[in-house]
């Protein structure tokens, strides 16, 4: 199988053509090559297929395997992807996922895309839709008992569940010790992505992801939009913050007016190859 290894902010993913022709198998065929021992590595895979609705379509699968149905870092690399292999000149595009037709701007230097921007649409904040459960209809600073520490969640769908939590110190935080009791907690029927924010300053915050399906990543594009989202409604922030990640910045602005998230970023290609299956 032929692929493109592509980073958007140390977030990595294996990037493979569908357009043809699609994956059978694909959730065992992400495990493999996001294995950074084994397979290829990475973050899990995307797939780039047509759509009949938009000007392409993607599907993402994390290093286990499972579906996530949007990815912020990964729908720029697909924009990437697909102007500089030439499947299309358009400079404005619009991508089909399993949360509906996202649209997104390129911008370009010597016919090579070095950043997009993406409206990410709706943040969804009714805690059904998540899901997480809970009493109230919205999920805004509620206490949760993790290992018997009790931590402050705001939960935000940007497609795909996110639950933010405020710490002091992001950078001696114990995400991998901690992260894995957020995920499979009972009040998350689907699991949950779950982002350790520090504010810095009114519009900037630092962030670290532990990431459903794929552990800690470098980055995650809608946990940097869900985590904004979560800064304003706490009055933490402003509504155009900057986003510090372990892989690099993102810039995140929360339209409040028109209730759309708008998230602008590099995209970067790292290799290409093929791997026997
Ligand atoms: N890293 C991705 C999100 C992957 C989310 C996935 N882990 C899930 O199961 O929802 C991003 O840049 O938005």
């Amino acid at each position: 199988m032929k692929f493109t290894k592509m980073q958007g902010c140390g977030n990595d993913y294996v990037y493979v053509n569908c357009i043809e022709k699609e994956l059978e198998n694909s959730n065992e065929i992400a495990k493999v090559v996001s294995n950074r021992h084994f397979g290829v590595g990475g973050d899990g895979m995307i797939m780039i297929c047509s759509s009949d609705k938009a000007d392409f379509r993607m599907k993402m699968l994390n290093a286990d395997g499972s579906e996530g149905a949007m990815c912020g870092n990964g729908i720029r690399c697909v924009a990437k992807y697909v102007y500089d292999y030439k499947l299309t000149n358009k400079e404005n595009l619009s991508i089909e996922t399993p949360s509906g037709i996202k649209y997104l701007d390129l911008t370009t230097e010597n016919n090579k895309v070095v950043e997009v921007t993406v409206n990410m649409g709706s943040p969804i904040l009714e805690a059904k839709l998540i899901p997480v459960i809970s009493d109230n209809d919205k999920v805004i600073a509620e206490p949760i008992d993790i290992d018997g520490v009790e931590y402050k969640i705001t939960c935000v769908s940007m497609g795909n569940p996110h639950a933010i939590v405020f710490v002091e110190d992001t950078k001696n935080f114990q995400v991998e010790k901690i992260g894995p009791s957020f995920e499979n907690n009972k009040i998350f029927p689907d699991r949950v992505n779950t982002e350790f924010i520090q504010v810095i300053d009114r519009n900037t915050i630092s962030m670290r992801v532990w990431e459903r399906g794929s552990g800690e990543t470098l980055a995650c594009g809608t946990g940097a939009c869900a985590s904004v989202v979560a800064c304003v409604l706490n009055g933490k922030t402003e509504d155009e913050v900057t986003v510090k990640l372990l892989g690099g910045d993102l810039k995140i602005k929360y339209d409040r007016e028109q209730n759309l998230v708008f998230m602008t970023g590099p995209a970067v290609i790292v290799f290409e190859g093929e791997i026997e299956l």
